[in-house]
């Protein structure tokens, strides 16, 4: 196995390639004698970009051309933001790693005020995620919220242009390109619950490639699996794409893991919360356990009107 090539199919952002680069450069240095180069692509959701992604629908737009080439045999791997792999794999294939979890938070970015607190009655906020967009709406009901669309240099250039007061990005995206002075405020948890998997990167590979997957496990960290794990489990109890109002965020303080969990209206007009306590090896439980909670508080009412639009 130490001629082995890796290929990882990847997006060609600029968050992408740094993922695929820093999953490169930690295979290498895991295992010396393998090669591994990278297959840049484009995917559906990378060019259908003028489109709000809650009305496009669709599970995994970002991915699935990463898994045609998977089973084309063109990649071994695919390389993904955790907030944006679907609950579920095409047959065949799963993940087999979460790399080290990055700062999970939101951040608030904006070249005039310093929190969204500091900004003034009716300011333009830009934002396509419906999880910040109902969590801001309920903080700030004055507020203004603006589609933005684009990968981050992208989203950044709008701000700068002047059509928005602030934007909000996950913080991990900044820190990883360089751009950590962009950002004003880390956005607490109880004000932005983030997404399930924020921040952290996973690998997707054919589940029958077991030299591969043994290949990958020195890149896996324990701790952030356990978090994600429960993040997910929670989503894919309630059904949820990566274009809902939900929000999932896991802590782990010794072997006890804490999961909060929302469900909230688009408007900000209903915010439903729950959260668990429990030991890590129960982290799924845990996440079924919340879903739970907000269905029997009525999330299943308001998921089910959103996917009706
Ligand atoms: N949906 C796009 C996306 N997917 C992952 C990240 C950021 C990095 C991460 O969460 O790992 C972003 C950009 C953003 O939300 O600002």
């Amino acid at each position: 196995m130490s001629d082995r090539v890796i290929r990882i199919a990847t997006r060609k952002s600029a968050l992408a390639m740094w993922q695929a680069e820093y999953v490169q450069a930690k295979l290498l240095s895991a295992h010396p004698h393998i090669s591994v180069e990278l297959v840049p692509m484009s995917t559906q959701g990378d060019r259908i970009l003028d489109t709000p992604l809650a009305k496009i629908g669709g599970k995994g737009l970002f991915i699935k051309e990463l898994e045609v080439a998977m089973s084309e045999g063109r990649a071994d791997i695919a390389v993904h933001s955790m907030k944006d792999v679907p609950v579920d794999f095409p047959e065949g294939f799963g993940l087999h790693c979460i790399c080290e979890r990055e700062n999970p938070y939101d951040a608030f970015v904006s070249n005039t005020y310093a929190s969204i607190e500091d900004l003034p009655q009716g300011a333009v906020v830009g934002t396509s995620s419906l999880r910040r967009q109902c969590q801001i709406r309920s903080a700030r009901p004055d507020l203004t919220i603006r589609d933005l669309r684009g990968n981050v240099n992208t989203r950044l250039a709008k701000l700068d242009e002047g059509q928005y007061d602030a934007i909000i990005l996950a913080a991990a995206g900044l820190i990883r390109l360089e751009m950590r002075e962009r950002i004003k405020t880390y956005i607490e948890p109880t004000v932005s619950l983030p997404a399930v998997g924020q921040g952290a990167v996973g690998i997707e590979c054919r589940d029958d490639d077991a030299e591969l997957i043994a290949l990958l496990q020195p890149l896996n960290h324990a701790d952030t699996e356990s978090r994600v794990k429960a993040e997910r489990a929670m989503n894919a109890k309630l059904d949820g794409g990566c274009q809902v109002p939900i929000g999932s965020y896991a802590v782990l303080n010794g072997d006890e893991l804490y999961l909060r969990g929302l469900v909230g209206s688009p408007d900000g007009s209903v915010l439903l919360l729950a959260e668990k306590r429990g030991k890590v090896s129960d982290a799924i439980n845990i996440g079924v356990d919340v879903a739970e909670q907000l269905l029997s508080q009525g999330a299943g009412e308001i998921l089910k009107a959103l996917y009706q639009d």
